[in-house]
């Protein structure tokens, strides 16, 4: 199905969407896309910025256009922000046109993937990590398996191994 030919990974802060989108990219020779590098390439401002700047609500905006115009190409693997499903519209253009998989991974994992990395704005709190990844599960995670074509746990296997078996189960 030609209108088929994207793969969009969607899933939690430290699930491994950017890494893991790279190397499905790079072994199936698709161009890839992160949400996030197209916002930071566009508003040439980092996200923390644009978090400071424009708040959380002003990242969502950006991040509902970047996806809307990146789900209009073809032959793409995206890496999505955690937080894009929380839109209607994204999840909607998501699923028309594209493959969708929940990168899915237990919240200690989460935890230990993304503590030494400032640049993630909602984990820079006062509140520990592993209750914000909590919260934001308990809101998105139907979200993530409302929007997913199928599932694919990370936390066992390497970003490779996990990049390997995403290309088995899809038919191009
Ligand atoms: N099996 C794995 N799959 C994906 N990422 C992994 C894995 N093991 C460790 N990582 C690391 O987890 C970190 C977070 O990955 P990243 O791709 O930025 O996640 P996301 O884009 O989903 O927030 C990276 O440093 C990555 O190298
Ligand atoms: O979960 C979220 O709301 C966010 C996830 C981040 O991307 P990753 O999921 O790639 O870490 C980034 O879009 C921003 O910091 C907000
Ligand atoms: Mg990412």
């Amino acid at each position: 199905m030609a209108e088929k030919r994207n793969i969009f990974l969607v899933g939690p802060m430290g699930a491994g969407k950017s890494t893991i989108g790279r190397h499905i990219a790079d072994t199936l020779h698709l161009e890839f896309y992160d949400s996030d590098q197209e916002i930071e390439r566009r508003t040439g401002a980092d996200i923390s910025w644009v978090f400071d700047l424009e708040g959380e609500e002003g990242f969502r905006v950006r991040e509902e256009a970047v996806i809307s115009d990146l789900t209009e190409l073809q032959g793409i693997v995206l890496a999505t922000g955690g937080g894009s499903v929380l839109s209607k519209d994204v999840r909607n253009k998501l699923s028309a046109r594209g493959i969708v998989v929940y990168l899915e991974t237990p919240i200690e994992k989460q935890v230990a993937r993304t503590q030494r990395d400032k640049r993630r704005p909602l984990l820079q709190t006062e509140e520990p990590a592993r209750e914000v990844l909590e919260r934001l599960a308990d809101e998105r995670e139907p979200l993530y398996r409302e929007v997913a074509d199928f599932v694919v746990r990370t936390d066992e296997q390497s970003a490779k191994v996990v990049a390997n078996q995403i290309i088995e189960k899809l038919d191009f």
